[in-house]
């Protein structure tokens, strides 16, 4: 029997808030759950890919552009194991700079925002949850994400201009809902990333975000924190967790755990709602 798979978008149009390391560590908690899952890489600039290994993604024969380009000419797509890539805990469906060109191709696409759709419902089939990881705009590639998902994720760093995004992020969803895009879409919440409490600034845009949309829009109570080693960890295509792992250190081990608990703890509110 077909598996029941959460389709989950982790999109903000505004560029560096966290959506490619949260759903990269995101989708390894989700695995270490024992949940069976896939990422996809929707941004042109490939960092999911990378982050997942991948050092060159512009030298890989297949990607998402290929099976988004043979949908778009109704052309037959390749096998799964032609194009999905496989890490320890997650598999993906990498991306490189290519996607810029389908950006292009979908403008005069027919049913443009259902290109990705399409090839989700053939890809999915074996996975518990797929992420999509949205390069930040919100031109038609999100909107396939959007047209794709079952839940939203909004990944927010507390800074000053998250708010004006919130909001134009939220029409977008609206549209999408109402045009019958996708009438089913849920926002599942706001993920509060790269997060330091201690910082007056901080807690201050924690606030305003509660004030704002608290009432509308669930927050997630798993906060990332913002420490370096979760860039370090990105930037040695890590897990959080993995990079957590190789450290023999105490204090080494330390520096991370935050962000390790963190992603753990949102993988577990994701799955028992
Ligand atoms: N919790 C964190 N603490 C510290 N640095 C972080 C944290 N989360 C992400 N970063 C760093 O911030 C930068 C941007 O993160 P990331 O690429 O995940 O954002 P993004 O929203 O996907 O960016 P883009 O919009 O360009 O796709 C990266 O260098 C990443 O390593």
């Amino acid at each position: 029997m077909e598996k029941k798979c959460t389709t989950i978008a982790i999109v903000n149009q505004k560029g560096g808030v966290g959506k490619t390391t949260s759903t990269y560590n995101l989708g390894w908690e989700l695995g270490k759950l024992g949940k069976k899952v896939l990422l996809v890489d929707l941004d042109s600039q490939g960092n999911l890919t990378m982050q997942s290994g991948v050092q060159r993604p512009d030298e890989l024969r297949m990607t998402i552009s290929t099976l988004m380009t043979k949908s778009i000419y109704d052309e037959e797509l390749p096998a799964k194991e032609e194009v999905i890539l496989h890490k320890e805990l997650v598999d993906l469906l990498p991306s490189n700079i290519e996607l810029s060109n389908v950006e292009i191709q979908l403008v005069n696409a027919t049913m443009r925002e259902f290109v990705l759709k399409g090839i989700l419902d053939e890809y999915k089939t074996d996975y518990d949850y797929v992420l999509i990881d949205c390069m930040p705009s919100l031109l038609m590639l999100p909107i396939n994400a959007l047209a794709a998902a079952d839940l939203v994720v909004i990944p927010v760093a507390p800074e000053f201009w998250a708010v004006k995004g919130i909001e134009a992020l939220f029409n977008t969803i609206k549209t999408v809902k109402k045009k019958h895009i996708n009438r089913k879409l849920v926002i599942g919440g706001i993920l509060i990333t790269k997060y330091t409490p201690k910082l007056k600034s901080t807690k201050e845009m924690e606030n305003i975000i509660m004030d704002v949309f608290g009432e509308r829009i669930h927050v997630y109570d798993s906060k990332i924190p913002s420490l370096s080693k979760v860039a370090d960890a990105g930037k040695l295509s890590l897990s959080v967790r993995e990079l957590h792992d190789k450290f023999t250190i105490k204090r080494e081990k330390e520096s991370i755990i935050k962000a390790v608990e963190a992603y753990e703890s949102l993988a577990k509110e994701l799955v028992e709602n």
